[in-house]
């Protein structure tokens, strides 16, 4: 069983505060994108949102889906990963951020077939950068190295995967081979980001 968590629990506040997950990408609602995206290539969609009130805006939107709440606020992120991938039945879970309105199930489902067998599959650029955010964990192990990372004061994204032993990274040229523009991964954070993804 293949699981996708989708994290919505952002303040926003590079786009005043405004529900960035509700922006309009081309007539469609960002959620819906990557909820879409990700439903054939998973059995089951669970949403990350801080808070009750946060479900109620969302709901509307995505009917039928599951919602996981932040158990620790003001963390940020690992906070909605420890309360998705706690929630999840899959082995391995596809993580990813609810502002990647381009994201590509093939390129997803790639992650999944190359995170078989080992504790995560993490895309990897030219440059270095990683995209912990648009990445396929093993559910049991990358909990346990969440909850250690909050325990232990870490608050950054990507600091669970160093207490993984076997990550896989998958570089560009492999994603392209699902996703030639890499579209998959660009990232919506300001409003002029919302008009510029809308061109493509
Ligand atoms: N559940 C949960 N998700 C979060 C939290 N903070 C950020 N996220 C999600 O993590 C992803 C990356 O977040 P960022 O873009 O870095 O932060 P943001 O809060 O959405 O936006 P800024 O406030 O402008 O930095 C997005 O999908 C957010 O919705 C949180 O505290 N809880």
């Amino acid at each position: 069983m293949r699981s996708g968590l989708i994290l919505a629990g952002g303040r926003s506040t590079r786009f005043g505060g405004e529900e960035k997950s509700l922006m309009l990408i081309g007539g469609k609602r960002m959620i819906c994108r990557v909820v879409e995206a990700l439903s054939p290539v998973v059995d089951e969609v669970i949403i990350s949102v801080r808070d009750e009130r946060q479900r109620g805006l969302l709901s509307p939107f995505v009917s039928g889906r599951e919602f996981v709440f932040d158990e620790i606020h003001g963390i940020g992120p690992l906070s909605g990963v420890r309360a998705g991938l706690k929630r999840a039945k899959g082995e391995y879970v596809a993580v990813v951020a609810c502002d990647m309105p381009l994201i590509n199930g093939a390129a997803i489902g790639l992650l999944f077939d190359v995170a078989e067998g080992h504790d995560a599959a993490v895309p990897v650029h030219e440059g270095g950068l990683i995209e912990p955010l648009h990445a396929v964990y093993r559910r049991g192990t990358m909990l346990d190295a969440v909850k250690k990372s909050i325990e232990a004061g870490e608050r950054k994204i990507s600091a669970p995967l160093r207490r993984l032993k076997d990550v896989v990274y998958v570089p560009d040229d492999e994603i392209r081979k699902v996703d030639p523009g890499l579209d998959t991964f660009l990232n919506v954070n300001r409003a002029e980001d919302v008009e510029l993804i809308s061109r493509l």
